[in-house]
């Protein structure tokens, strides 16, 4: 990946035809959400399918939510991603033994959180922070204060900054945060589940456009 730019995940992807739109927009990271009663829960075979026809280019994540080493095992060799990404009361022990990069999300609607979590996790991928409680939770579409965040200077991790972004905000988020990466699902959705074209693409262009400005 190019590190002069702000990394781009899309979460929640469910169908093939907005992952091919994701690849084609150079997005760096296509999320598969496997958590049960999510409203963009999709199928280890199906995430499988979706994985295998892809082009060269993005990585894949399979987050999960509460995993046990059991469903963790299952995500790996069904689904064989790139990275996983765990978003529950996963311990640091279980993460960090997968034997697998990965972002662990950070609950951000407890503030207190985000150093303690940078010293559990410190071979993460990425920190990706999130609006979400101790107790879980996830694709929300709302933001957390982000003053809540340490200065750039201070992070150990890669910081990738998620809640309630869109293509209309990201690039605020982008000035304000200098996130390594930034992470959508509600934002660029035509449903839940289902993305929408024309917001990915604006979503995309708002990144870059940011990315340019702060270059100049
Ligand atoms: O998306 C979900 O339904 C979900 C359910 C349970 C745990 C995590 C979930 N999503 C996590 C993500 O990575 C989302 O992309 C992230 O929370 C941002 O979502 P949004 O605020 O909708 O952009």
């Amino acid at each position: 990946m190019n590190p002069g730019r702000t990394r781009i995940k899309f979460c929640g992807i469910t169908r093939l035809e907005d992952a091919l739109i994701a690849a084609e927009l150079g997005v760096d990271v296509i999320g598969f959400v496997l958590v049960p009663g999510s409203p963009r829960q999709i199928t280890l075979a199906q995430a499988r399918a979706i994985r295998l026809a892809l082009p060269p280019g993005p990585r894949t994540a399979g987050l999960v939510q509460n995993a046990d080493a059991a469903l963790i095992e299952a995500v790996r060799t069904e689904l064989a991603p790139d990275l996983l990404q765990f978003h529950g009361n996963e311990s640091p022990a279980l993460v960090r033994g997968c034997g697998q990069p990965y972002i662990r999300a950070v609950p951000m609607g407890d503030p207190q959180c985000w150093s303690d979590w940078e010293q559990d996790y410190p071979d993460a991928w990425a920190l990706l922070a999130d609006s979400h409680s101790r107790e879980g939770g996830g694709g929300s579409g709302t933001a957390f204060r982000w003053s809540d965040l340490p200065a750039p200077d201070q992070r150990r991790r890669p910081l990738m900054l998620a809640g309630g972004l869109r293509p209309e905000t990201v690039a605020e988020a982008i000035r304000s945060v200098h996130p390594w990466g930034v992470d959508v699902s509600s934002g660029i959705e035509a449903a839940k589940g289902r993305k929408d074209a024309l917001k990915m693409r604006a979503f995309v262009a708002a990144v870059r456009a940011a990315d340019a400005q702060m270059d100049s």
